[in-house]
């Protein structure tokens, strides 16, 4: 996006801030809300509520499209492909982003794993903010999606180490169980990843190796997105809570 777009004003007359918006993609489990968690933990957001942050962070998984009665009962029995660019509603999700670069209050719905659906009736609303992080398998699949980032990182994370973490989280935050697991990472998680996610890596601006351990690259991060704010000289009660140590 050039820096004209970024810097305008009063889009709709809703608000004059354009947010630095920041893509995060990686595989399953790659740790992306992890490392999202961790960079607004160092520009001092994680005590605020909602309204008053200056960085907000959303999944991609808000914009799954709703699913035919068939499609849940096949979801139920992990026959359902969640990992394919077809499960996910584009034009919801890029008319979202829009609204928020255009500085709008947005309202999301989050998403309900255990039965495979939107939860209408628990929204999160989004006030305009100076970062907004945009995390999901398949962020930088959609190229009008993909093109609208200030700037686009990419949690690196073994496959292995991934599948290790996604069987225990699947199992005890998502209400699966291990044979169900197991299938749809190997009918489906696995054979998608290889074919649409892992292919976005090339657009990414910075990849990050292991994730949210990767405390070097986090760091770096925080400080080029201060930088970048500075300059748009928006800095609203922003403030870096660790400074990386300097090499002596
Ligand atoms: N660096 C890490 N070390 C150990 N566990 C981690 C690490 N990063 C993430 N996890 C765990 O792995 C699981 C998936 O992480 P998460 O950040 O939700 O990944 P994603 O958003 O990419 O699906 C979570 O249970 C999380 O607590
Ligand atoms: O109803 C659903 C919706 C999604 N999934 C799986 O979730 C992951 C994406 O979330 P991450 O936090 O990035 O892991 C995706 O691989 C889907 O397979 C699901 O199982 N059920």
């Amino acid at each position: 996006m050039s820096d004209s777009r970024r810097n305008s004003c009063k889009i709709n007359g809703s608000n004059n801030k354009t947010p630095f918006l920041i893509g995060v993609s990686g595989g399953t489990a790659s740790g992306k809300s992890t490392v999202c968690k961790r960079i607004m933990e160092k520009l001092g957001q994680v005590n605020k509520n909602q309204s008053e942050r200056q960085v907000v962070c959303i999944s991609q998984d808000s914009f799954y499209r709703d699913l035919t009665q068939a499609e849940i009962t096949k979801a139920e029995k992990g026959q359902f492909n969640f990992d394919h660019p077809d499960a996910f509603n584009e034009i919801y999700m890029k008319e979202t982003l829009l609204d928020i670069l255009a500085g709008k209050i947005v309202k999301i719905p989050t998403y309900d794993y255990k039965n495979h659906t939107l939860r209408k009736d628990e929204i999160i609303t989004i006030y305009p903010a100076d970062v907004v992080l945009f995390e999901g398998i398949l962020v930088f699949y959609f190229p009008e999606v993909r093109n609208l980032f200030h700037m686009k990182l990419f949690v690196d994370t073994d496959s292995d180490t991934r599948l290790a973490r996604r069987v225990p989280r699947d199992i005890n935050e998502r209400g699966r169980d291990l044979e169900q697991v197991l299938n749809q990472y190997t009918n489906f998680v696995k054979p998608a990843f290889e074919e649409f996610c892992s292919p976005t890596k090339k657009f990414a601006d910075v990849i990050i190796p292991r994730g949210a351990d990767n405390v070097v690259a986090i760091d770096l991060i925080v400080l080029h997105i201060m930088d970048i704010v500075r300059g748009q000289n928006r800095m609203n009660g922003i403030q870096v809570i660790a400074q990386p140590k300097r090499i002596k």
